[in-house]
């Protein structure tokens, strides 16, 4: 591989490599330009073969827009004691990994009948919550935009409006802090597959997300102004019956960081109806069915619990 050149940060290889790069300029959910929308589906495609992680210029969301919510709303939800609730699974102000004492994460679910933020922190102020609901509004049509362009390179057009109808739309904040005394690069945030369908990360300046591909090497992400990281997760490897994989990723400081905000827009199954069951068109005898069907919460609680220990929890929980 002589395109790569290793170096070695912290005693693991990180490489050169750069994710697959998408541009989803000019294109929009309701009315889009056929030929540039069979364009797009083909890269995401070659994406997913590769990785299930790639960067997408997507350019809605203004640049003043992201420095709002990352350099002031973000800040300001982890200056102010947020409220430790966890009446829900994987929600709440509740992630810490023991050995880890580089991050807290706060977890919402949005709701979008009216436009309001379920169960969302009583702290933020009214600037807040109206830059919050600008950014997710925005999030939502590229999200979908990113399920649509999937589903039909799977094949699977006649489910879209029915799978994006079972959606809940989940964003989490995320809050890494080192000390300066921490001597070199430090992964503040350990190598973990998301659980979730769809996960848009969006940073603000601050590199440090990293991607592992097939060959076990962590590739280096390098979002600019108007770029996010776009990663598959556990809830879609499991749906499309192995057709997508979740890639593992990490955040890793450089010595000279000691801050960085990140938010992380992600789909996930209705609360009401979270059953993960693959659609019968990617069930065959050369793809015979990977994982059973599973309540995805139940999921959630046991891989946040036992399943923190299993290599691959998803197998472990539900595979065939
Ligand atoms: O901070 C990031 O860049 C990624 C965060 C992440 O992986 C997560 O919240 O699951
Ligand atoms: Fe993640």
């Amino acid at each position: 591989m002589n395109s790569t050149i290793m170096a070695t940060l912290g005693g693991v290889d990180t490489i050169n490599l750069e994710l697959p790069k998408v541009d989803l300029s000019g294109l929009s959910i309701t009315s889009f330009n056929e030929k540039a929308w069979a364009i797009v589906r083909l890269k995401i495609s070659q994406a997913l073969e590769i990785l299930c992680g790639f960067e997408v210029i997507y350019n809605e969301i203004s640049p003043e827009l992201r420095n709002e919510l990352l350099g002031v709303v973000v800040p300001e939800l982890f200056a102010n004691k947020l409220g430790d609730s966890e009446q829900l699974p994987y929600h709440g102000k509740f992630f810490k990994k023991s050995g880890f004492p580089f991050f807290a994460i706060l977890i919402l679910y949005l709701q979008f009948k009216n436009m309001q933020i379920l169960f969302g922190p009583k702290e933020m102020t009214f600037f807040d919550k109206l830059t919050l609901l600008n950014f997710t509004k925005q999030m939502r049509e590229f999200m979908q935009i990113i399920h649509r362009m999937i589903l039909e390179s799977l094949g699977l057009e006649d489910h879209y409006e029915s799978h994006i109808k079972s959606l809940l739309y989940s964003i989490r904040f995320a809050n890494y802090y080192k000390d300066v005394s921490d001597k070199g690069n430090i992964i503040v945030l350990p190598p973990h597959k998301d659980p979730n369908y769809i996960s848009i990360v969006c940073q603000n300046n601050v590199d440090g997300l990293e991607v592992e591909n097939t060959c076990d090497e962590w590739i280096k992400t390098k979002p600019s102004t108007n770029s996010f990281t776009v990663l598959v997760g556990e809830a879609f490897k499991a749906w499309t019956n192995g057709r997508l994989h979740a890639p593992n990723h990490r955040v890793k400081l450089s010595k000279e960081i000691t801050k960085r905000y990140a938010v992380v827009f992600s789909t996930v199954p209705s609360l009401t109806n979270d059953i993960i069951d693959a659609p019968k068109e990617l069930i065959d005898e050369q793809h015979p069915l990977l994982f059973k069907p599973f309540k995805y919460y139940d999921y959630i609680k046991y891989r946040f619990t036992e399943g923190d220990k299993d290599e691959d929890a998803l197998k472990v929980y539900c595979g065939v």
